[in-house]
């Protein structure tokens, strides 16, 4: 009989037979989740010779939601995602410029999945626009409930935002709003809890899996009490909490003030020969640079919501794209987890069984390796190795690569099947 993933002492308590809910998601939702689910099944199946099964359960997001329910994000599907602790989603469309906030943006706050946890890994064989694709080997905390992100927005023209600017004006003394009869204002919350969480589990993380160091990645030159403080804040927890596990650029900066720079560069090189994890910092603009010239020297990376969103894409197009970027939405304390493609709709291609099923797939691989079915995780993945190896792929790295056999996104899941 299936049942529900739980968690005791903060472990998943997870049976042969899990009820897992899934969203199937607008535009090419559908497409990639049936070729997606349908390769987890297989590898499920073939890992555990039919032992083991996952019971899919559907609930309703985005414009499937609001067809049969006349909401977009009904509560019975928060309140069953609450309740099964572990789900999966594709993507969800967000209008532009008005209409309903983001669904996406919204289960990942309601449920308080504070990690956006975006592993980047190179796939040998996939085309890239970078000469040497497998130096990138990042995972990416993106804090996931704060930030610009958190939706407090007055629109241009409207009482609220008139209310805002008067406020500013003539309560706060501030003069550099540079239009106000025409400005609309946005609130970028971020907190010190909402940093310590990100960046403990980004180190323990980092810890946990023998990397070697976690880069915070912020702008905090120019918005000091939120980009700086994150940095700030997690430089304090990195030292208070994990102390001589780590050896940080904080610490590195003391040294260089009191003896000097020889000996700071002497201990950041003990640190490195004792195994200790190096915790640095980055100023967002240099660190998109370096990303691309010098990948090997970035390993796990901690940031805001923004950031995040910008790095994840720009680190996906380095390994062959956002039709192979995997993602979860963790909170590592409650245990609820939903897992998601990097990539959104894809309007255009909605329909066409044509898109890479990967990125929502691979974050089934990230599902099962949470759930411990390690073995089936590992199916999935030779298989998209050895797939892509054989040139066969979908429209994405096709166009890129010479000597491809295109097959649309359900062949694709055939042949990653046939493969495993
Ligand atoms: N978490 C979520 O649910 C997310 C939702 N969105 C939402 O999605 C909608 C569309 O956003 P948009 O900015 O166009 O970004 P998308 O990620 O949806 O698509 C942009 C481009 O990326 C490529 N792409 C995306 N998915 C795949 C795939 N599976 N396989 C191969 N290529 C892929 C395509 O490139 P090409 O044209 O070169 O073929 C596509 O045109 C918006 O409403 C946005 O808010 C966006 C991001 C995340
Ligand atoms: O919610 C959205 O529509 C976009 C979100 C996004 O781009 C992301 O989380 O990477
Ligand atoms: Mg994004």
């Amino acid at each position: 009989m299936a049942d529900k993933i739980t968690t005791q002492n903060g472990e998943l308590q997870v049976s042969n037979n899990p009820i897992i809910p899934f969203i199937e998601g607008d535009g090419i939702g559908p497409d990639i989740w049936k070729a997606a689910s349908k390769v987890l099944d297989a590898a499920v199946e073939k890992a555990y010779n039919g032992e083991k099964k996952i019971e899919w359960k559907e609930v309703y997001a985005g414009q499937k939601a609001f067809d049969k329910t006349g909401e977009w994000l009904p509560e019975e599907t928060l309140n069953t995602i609450r309740e099964y602790l572990i789900a999966i989603k594709g993507p969800l469309t967000t209008p532009i410029g008005g209409g309903i906030r983001s669904l996406n943006v919204a289960l990942r706050q309601e449920l308080d999945l504070f990690t956006c946890l975006r592993p980047v890994r190179y796939f040998e064989g996939v085309p890239s626009p970078v000469k040497r694709p497998e130096d990138t080997d990042m995972v990416i905390f993106r804090e996931n409930t704060e930030d610009i992100y958190a939706g407090i927005e007055f629109k241009e023209g409207t009482p609220e935002v008139k209310k805002v600017i008067d406020f500013l004006q003539n309560e706060m003394g501030q003069t550099n709003i540079r239009f106000p009869e025409t400005s609309g204002i946005g609130i970028k919350p971020v907190s010190k809890e909402g940093t310590e969480r990100l960046v403990r589990a980004a180190i323990q993380y980092a810890i946990d899996n023998n990397r070697k160091n976690v880069t915070l990645v912020h702008k905090g030159n120019i918005m000091k009490f939120t980009e700086g403080s994150f940095k700030a804040w997690g430089y304090e927890l990195a030292e208070r909490e994990f102390g001589d596990k780590v050896f940080t650029w904080k610490e590195y900066d003391r040294i260089v003030e009191e003896d000097g720079k020889d000996a700071a560069n002497k201990a950041q090189d003990d640190a490195v020969a004792a195994g200790k994890l190096i915790v640095k910092d980055s100023i967002a603009d240099i660190f998109l640079q370096q990303i691309l010239t010098r990948p090997a020297e970035f390993d796990v990376v901690a940031t805001m919501n923004l950031n995040g969103d910008y790095i994840s894409d720009a680190l996906a197009a380095q390994v062959g794209g956002i039709g192979i970027a995997p993602g979860a939405n963790i909170n590592y304390e409650t245990g609820h987890a939903i897992f998601e493609a990097t990539h959104g709709t894809a309007p255009k291609y909605a329909g066409m069984d044509k898109v890479n099923p990967s990125s929502v797939l691979l974050s089934g691989v990230l599902m099962l390796e949470h759930l411990k079915w390690q073995e089936a995780a590992d199916l999935v993945t030779k298989a998209v190795e050895k797939t892509i190896a054989s040139k066969v792929v979908t429209y994405d790295f096709a166009r890129l690569m010479d000597g491809a056999t295109e097959v649309k996104c359900s062949e694709f899941a055939d042949e990653l099947i046939k493969n495993m």
